[in-house]
């Protein structure tokens, strides 16, 4: 019993959607103005969580035929079988979606619910339906989905939105990038044997790893923006720590390339995205 339940959690990537649901929160607390009731924010993030988990699943579903040729997601239930692919998963999928965007629009509002619902279009459909299979720049795109977490709960504090919550959404387009590239890196003979045209299956190891590194710059500088909108030195000085530190990897990765290096900088990606939100919703704690 308890094997199948961690299965089906494994279906619905529910790690990244914490994260996921981390940033919605972070977007609501970095908006300025008065902060939204507690259980407002956390009915977004709910939202958030339970729309990345469809799309989430979905990419499962959708995958079923790739996965099996990759080491790192042949054993996924779909993969193997395990789970038969009829059409109760999407139609239970759109409806968990559905079920999401209700949530939002009914703890907050419409543009709340339209960033729930178009972040899991953007990852669901735009990036694992469209993108991933055509093109080398499929994060990119794909990436926007991480941005609409940040604004579905910048939204609950603001429908208007507010440069703050913008700069927030910016860092995770440009976060995403960088944070898949470095694991695409280390596992392109998997993504080379599924026929997926990853940045490092189509371009030359130093020169995916300068693009990485360059995203990584315009990453950390557009995380300092809001040292011009009023950041405390609390997330200030996370920004600085974090940042630092995923360029240090980003520069080892270009000085020294390989797998090694490549894992190296995928987990600063997730240090330094740790530490940024870890800061937002902390300091207005803080501030009182
Ligand atoms: C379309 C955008 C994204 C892509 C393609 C992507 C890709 C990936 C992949 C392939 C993994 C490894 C997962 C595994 O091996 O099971 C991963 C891990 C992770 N990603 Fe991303 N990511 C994206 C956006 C995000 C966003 C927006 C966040 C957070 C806000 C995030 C947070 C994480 C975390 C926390 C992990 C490690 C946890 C785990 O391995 O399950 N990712 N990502
Ligand atoms: C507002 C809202 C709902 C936002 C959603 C944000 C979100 C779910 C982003 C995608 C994260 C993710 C699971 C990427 C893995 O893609 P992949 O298919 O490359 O990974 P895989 O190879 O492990 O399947």
């Amino acid at each position: 019993m308890a094997a199948n339940l961690k299965v089906l959690a494994s279906v619905f990537k529910l790690r990244i959607g914490v994260f996921c649901a981390l940033a919605a929160i972070a977007g609501a607390l970095v908006t300025p103005g008065a902060v939204p009731p507690a259980p407002q924010i956390f009915a977004v993030a709910l939202a958030v969580l339970l729309s990345a988990a469809a799309a989430g699943a979905f990419n499962h579903y959708w995958e079923r035929d790739i996965d099996p040729m990759m080491n790192r997601t042949r054993n996924r239930p779909f993969a193997t079988g395990q789970y038969a692919a009829g059409p109760l998963w999407p139609l239970g999928l759109l409806a968990l979606t559905v079920a999401a965007v209700a949530l939002a629009a009914f703890a907050a509002n419409a543009w709340a619910a339209l960033h729930v619902f178009l972040g899991a279009f953007v990852y669901g459909i735009v990036y694992t339906v469209w993108l991933k299979r055509r093109t080398a720049w499929n994060i990119v795109i794909g990436g926007l989905s991480g941005s609409f977490a940040v604004l579905a709960g910048a939204a609950a504090a603001l429908p208007g939105l507010s440069p703050q919550s913008l700069i927030l959404a910016l860092v995770l387009f440009l976060w995403t990038p960088p944070h898949f590239w470095s694991l695409a890196t280390a596992l392109k003979d998997d993504y080379a044997a599924a026929g997926i045209p990853m940045l490092p299956v189509v371009r030359s190891e130093s020169e995916t790893n300068r693009i990485i590194l360059a995203n990584t710059f315009a990453l950390v500088a557009s995380s300092l923006l809001p040292a011009f909108f009023g950041a405390g030195p609390l997330y200030l000085g996370a920004a600085a720590l974090g940042g630092g530190w995923f360029l240090y990897k980003s520069v080892a990765l270009v000085r020294t390339p390989g797998r090694s290096a490549a894992m190296g900088n995928f987990f600063a990606s997730l240090i330094q995205l740790m530490l940024l939100l870890t800061a937002v919703m902390v300091e207005p704690l803080l501030a009182g």
